[in-house]
């Protein structure tokens, strides 16, 4: 599904933020991604969803070269990943039902499917009774949550996820990981960068751990090694 070929990220100014990362992430496969701050783990993902490009190597997403995409394709790639970010850009002015709505509302789905599409991604958020309320009306945590919200409300095959339990509570954490993990079972590709290795390990899924720009370690890989589920 997602695979990285030999990449390296240099962001003008000089910072190698990527050196030479390979790895592949089949469909319907979830991983974790951890590291220390500035280990790379946010640029990696804007990679994947084109925010940024590769300064070496190649980035393929369902086997094409995300580099080479033609200008027309671009939408048509973005439409198929979910992406939460720490920055969750709502609009400010428009409520919280709206925020979460843009993505169907862009693709013409009809008004009945809208209202209970959304009402259903609220619900799995724990946010249904915020659904009047502004943005700024909202907790850090909470507008956390609309962003997610958002981004899998057009059910798109792939989700990555920037930090998503950064503002949350223990609890909530918790919660939210296991709608990741519901959502990996019915079959979307997850990949979540997190700092949270208390979480991430009581999940037991995949974790590529970045250091200094490289993957120093690919723990726990469905028919890798020690998984017990290969055929060996
Ligand atoms: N737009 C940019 N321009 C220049 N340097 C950048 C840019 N974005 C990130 N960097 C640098 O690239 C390196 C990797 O940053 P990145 O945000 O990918 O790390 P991270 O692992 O996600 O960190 P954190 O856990 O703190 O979010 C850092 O040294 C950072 O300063």
């Amino acid at each position: 599904m997602i695979s990285f070929q030999n990449v390296s990220k240099r962001y003008p100014g000089g910072v190698h933020a990527l050196n030479d990362i390979s790895f592949e992430l089949g469909r319907g496969e979830m991983a974790f991604l951890t590291g220390r701050s500035g280990a790379g783990k946010s640029t990696l993902l804007k990679l994947i969803a084109l925010l940024e490009r590769p300064s070496r190597g190649q980035v393929l997403f369902e086997g094409r070269n995300v580099g080479k995409l033609a200008r027309r394709q671009i939408p048509y790639l973005r439409r198929r990943i979910g992406v939460i970010f720490q920055d969750h850009r709502m609009l400010s002015d428009k409520r919280v039902f709206d925020n979460v709505a843009l993505p169907l509302m862009i693709a013409g789905v009809s008004f009945g499917d809208i209202k209970r599409r959304v009402r259903a991604a609220l619900d799995k958020v724990g946010l249904l009774d915020k659904e009047k309320m502004y943005p700024p009306m909202l907790s850090g945590g909470e507008q956390q949550r609309v962003g997610i919200a958002r981004a899998i409300i057009a059910r798109p095959p792939v989700l990555l996820a920037d930090e998503p339990t950064g503002n949350l509570d223990p609890a909530l954490s918790a919660e939210l990981m296991d709608t990741f993990l519901q959502l990996n079972q019915s079959g979307v590709t997850v990949l979540i960068a997190s700092h949270d290795l208390e979480l991430i390990k009581r999940l037991g899924q995949r974790v590529l751990v970045l250091d200094d720009g490289r993957i120093v370690d690919d723990v726990g890989r469905r028919g890798g090694p020690g998984s017990g589920d290969s055929d060996g």
